[in-house]
């Protein structure tokens, strides 16, 4: 059990995005371009699932954390913010519950 989040490894994507003494693989990884992290990023999504069908279970966990810090830098570059896809998670499943009401009532 840990108590770090995704939250936290957001603050130290943020942190070291700007860190200029050539230090930051996430520095030098955004000073590349859109084009170059999102291919990571998609190279990390085929490695996890390439585990999970292999059922590789440790792969599955180290590619996850992979994906997980390259989808983070994506989102750096994009501006786009973590709070922000948890809203529109939190918006689906408001909105999926609706719908499952709504279909309860038309049945
Ligand atoms: N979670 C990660 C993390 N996961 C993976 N990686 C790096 O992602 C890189 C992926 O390696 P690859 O061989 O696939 O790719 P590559 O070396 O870029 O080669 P190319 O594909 O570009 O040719 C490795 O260098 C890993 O170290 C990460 N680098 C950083 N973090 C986090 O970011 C923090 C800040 O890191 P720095 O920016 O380096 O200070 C760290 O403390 C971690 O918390």
């Amino acid at each position: 059990m840990t108590d770090f989040t995704l939250g936290d490894l957001e603050r130290i994507v943020a942190e070291r995005a700007s860190a200029t003494d050539g230090s930051s693989y996430t520095a030098s990884l955004i000073a590349k371009g859109t084009a170059k992290a999102a291919q990571k990023l998609g190279e990390e999504a085929v490695e996890t699932v390439i585990a999970a069908v292999s059922g590789d279970k440790d792969g599955v966990v180290a590619e996850s954390a992979d994906l997980l810090y390259h989808l983070l830098v994506v989102w750096k570059i994009s501006g786009v913010e973590l709070s922000t896809v948890l809203a529109e998670l939190e918006r689906r499943t408001t909105q999926s519950g609706l719908e499952e009401k709504a279909g309860r009532k038309t049945s």
